[in-house]
């Protein structure tokens, strides 16, 4: 029945009044790529960390040809928690022209096997590389990169306590942007000697299109407010529907799926009794549903994957 509804009469492209995309994304991230490009001589193999349910949108390749065009380069599909492992085979054969060596992680997880994999493979990367006049040095230096929030922070915290059994090197953010770009050495692993040598890199996205940067800002690259909640929740309905994926029917305790997000989040205003209290030049009070909040719920409910497990990029695969 739900899936008639969606079928019959729902939206099959996704439209937004708001075409000015990269204007949400700030452009203050070259300098990182370039202090990146300084610390170049002594880096040993670049680790580029990226979205998992985001596999192909958003990575920013420039990086390649300044950086890691000439050194080992890994790429960690990190919040890989997130995403169903019948998946994983996909996104390695779809990134396979782009990167050969694929790591899926949760780097809230310091024993997933990705983490584990991580140094064994980058040492037998660099064996392999020319370590240009570093040959007789015995320590190995990383180098963290990747759009904001993606799980740079958390990827270095999960090594070093797996390691080293230390705990937190870096600030872990539910925001983007809690890395700054200040230049330090930190010690990820005694034998073999592995250290990371900045605080990670943070790059631009890449924004192709609109509904690349609405999946980034689903994803949390950017503060929602800067792209607009409703903006964002309405894409994450849209692409539900387009999916067949229904759970946020039950989960939000509506009738039926809708395809109109302006009548979702009344609903759930309701539902999780999410009102504001404004005051009428009558001096009266008037109950107003907050739909920023609703739509809160909404993208709140996707990043935890309460939704079920969603891979966005699952039709580029
Ligand atoms: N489910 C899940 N969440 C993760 C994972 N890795 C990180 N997170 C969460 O993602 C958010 C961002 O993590 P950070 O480690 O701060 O990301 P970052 O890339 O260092 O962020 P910036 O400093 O803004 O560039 C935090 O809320 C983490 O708890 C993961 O593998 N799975």
């Amino acid at each position: 029945m739900a899936q008639k509804i969606a079928k019959d009469s729902f939206r099959t492209a996704f439209r937004t009044l708001d075409k000015d995309v990269l204007r949400w994304f700030p452009g203050h991230m070259g300098k990182g790529l370039k202090q990146m490009q300084h610390k170049l001589r002594s880096i040993d193999c670049v680790i580029e960390v990226h979205d998992a349910r985001i596999p192909c949108s958003g990575r920013n390749n420039d990086f390649k040809y300044t950086i890691s065009g000439v050194k080992p380069h890994i790429l960690i599909m990190n919040k890989s928690d997130l995403i169903n492992d019948e998946f994983k085979s996909r996104i390695v054969t779809r990134l396979k022209s782009d990167c050969e060596h694929v790591i899926f992680t949760n780097s809230r997880d310091p024993k997933c096997p990705g983490v584990k994999k991580l140094f064994p493979l980058a040492r037998e990367l660099i064996s392999q590389s020319n370590r240009y006049n570093r040959q007789d040095e015995e320590d190995y230096n990383l180098m963290i990169i990747g759009v904001p929030n993606v799980g740079k922070s958390s990827l270095i915290n999960a090594l070093r306590m797996r390691h080293l059994g230390k705990g937190k090197a870096t600030p872990v953010g539910a925001h983007p942007g809690i890395t700054r770009s200040v230049l330090q050495r930190i010690k990820m692993c005694e034998s073999p000697l592995f250290y990371m040598l900045d605080t990670p890199g943070i790059l631009t996205p890449n924004i192709t299109d609109t509904e690349t940067g609405l999946k980034l800002a689903l994803c949390a690259t950017i503060q929602d407010h800067l792209v607009g909640e409703t903006i964002i929740a309405d894409y994450l309905l849209f692409w539900l529907n387009k999916h067949k994926r229904f759970e946020y029917v039950d989960y939000f305790k509506l009738d039926r799926p809708y395809d109109d997000i302006l009548q979702v989040l009344p609903r759930i205003c309701q539902n999780y009794n999410k009102f504001l209290k404004l005051r009428t030049p009558m001096n009266e009070y008037v109950y107003k549903p907050n739909l920023d909040a609703a739509a809160q719920i909404m993208i709140k409910a996707f990043r935890e994957a309460a939704l079920g497990k969603i891979l966005l990029d699952e039709s580029l695969l």
